[in-house]
């Protein structure tokens, strides 16, 4: 089954957009985890498997991974969301760029070693630091193209006056992926909801690629305004929330709190595509 089906069939199964973002930070784990990198693990698997029937995807931050020499606690987490959740994708936040020969190597750290469902890429390095990743035909990948930090602005909003109609950085961005680099129908585009008319304009620009869209939650985007500007029936959304369900309790309730979280966050996004 390729990233685009467990997509569509997640969504379906679960009834849901909502992405659980997996940004463990042993700093804010409840006393009972005693702040320890060791019990990433832990902590990630009981997140999971209070919100496996309520996600549409979930995604892990390489990061907060590697950060703490946590590599093999990551490996594990994929092994478990796997059996604990077949049917929820996972997205590997990862944010990669390089040259070709070195893109290869961060394509197999994402596809063989973690078995990562799609990877997050950046496209400033051009189509051939993108390409090795396409070769794993039926895997992800989504490229950033307005992200939900203000700093995006400084190139993303850029305007690019040697390209016909002198779109900016992210307009042309949004334009490569759903047409000439889009070669085997693998691409999606990274978009926050902080930015809901740049989602707009992304949309318009890209009508069928699925949309990961970080951003709600911690970072006060507006649920609403994202699924207006985003959603269409031929054009996914995955809207992504980490720390808001992660942390929605200090206490060792942390799982139970961040169901009900979830909960509350799905159901927005369904409210707001019903309206
Ligand atoms: O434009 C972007 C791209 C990626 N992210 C990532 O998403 C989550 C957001 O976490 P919250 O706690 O929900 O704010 C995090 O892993 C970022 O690295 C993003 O925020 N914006």
């Amino acid at each position: 089954m390729t990233f685009l089906d467990m997509l569509r069939q997640a969504e379906q199964t679960n009834g849901s957009m909502l992405c659980v973002g997996l940004d463990p930070d042993p700093a804010r784990f409840p006393a009972s985890l005693k702040g320890d990198a060791g019990r990433i693990f832990d902590f990630c698997a009981r997140i999971v498997d209070a919100t496996a029937d309520l996600a549409m995807a979930f995604k892990p931050q390489i990061a907060y991974f590697a950060a703490h020499r946590a590599e093999e606690q990551l490996e594990k987490l994929m092994r478990h969301m796997r059996s604990a959740a077949p049917h929820v994708p996972v997205i590997l936040d990862a944010k990669r760029g390089d040259i070709g020969s070195t893109a290869e190597q961060y394509a197999i750290e994402a596809f063989e070693r973690y078995g990562a469902d799609a990877v997050t890429l950046s496209p400033f390095m051009g189509f051939d630091s993108v390409a090795p990743y396409l070769q794993y035909h039926g895997k992800g990948a989504f490229l950033l193209c307005r992200t939900s930090n203000p700093g995006g602005d400084d190139l993303q909003n850029q305007r690019l006056s040697s390209v016909p109609g002198e779109p900016l950085l992210y307009e042309h961005v949004a334009r490569l992926a759903q047409g000439p680099w889009n070669l085997n129908g693998q691409l999606g585009l990274v978009v926050g909801a902080t930015y809901p008319a740049e989602i707009e304009r992304v949309r318009a620009l890209a009508p069928t690629l699925p949309l990961l869209i970080p951003g709600v939650g911690a970072q006060g985007g507006d649920a609403l305004a994202t699924v207006k500007a985003g959603w269409r029936p031929e054009g996914q959304i995955i809207v992504n929330s980490s720390r808001a369900i992660l942390y929605a309790s200090a206490g060792d309730d942390f799982a139970d709190a961040a169901r009900r979280e979830a909960i509350k966050t799905r159901d927005t996004l369904r409210a707001a595509r019903a309206a």
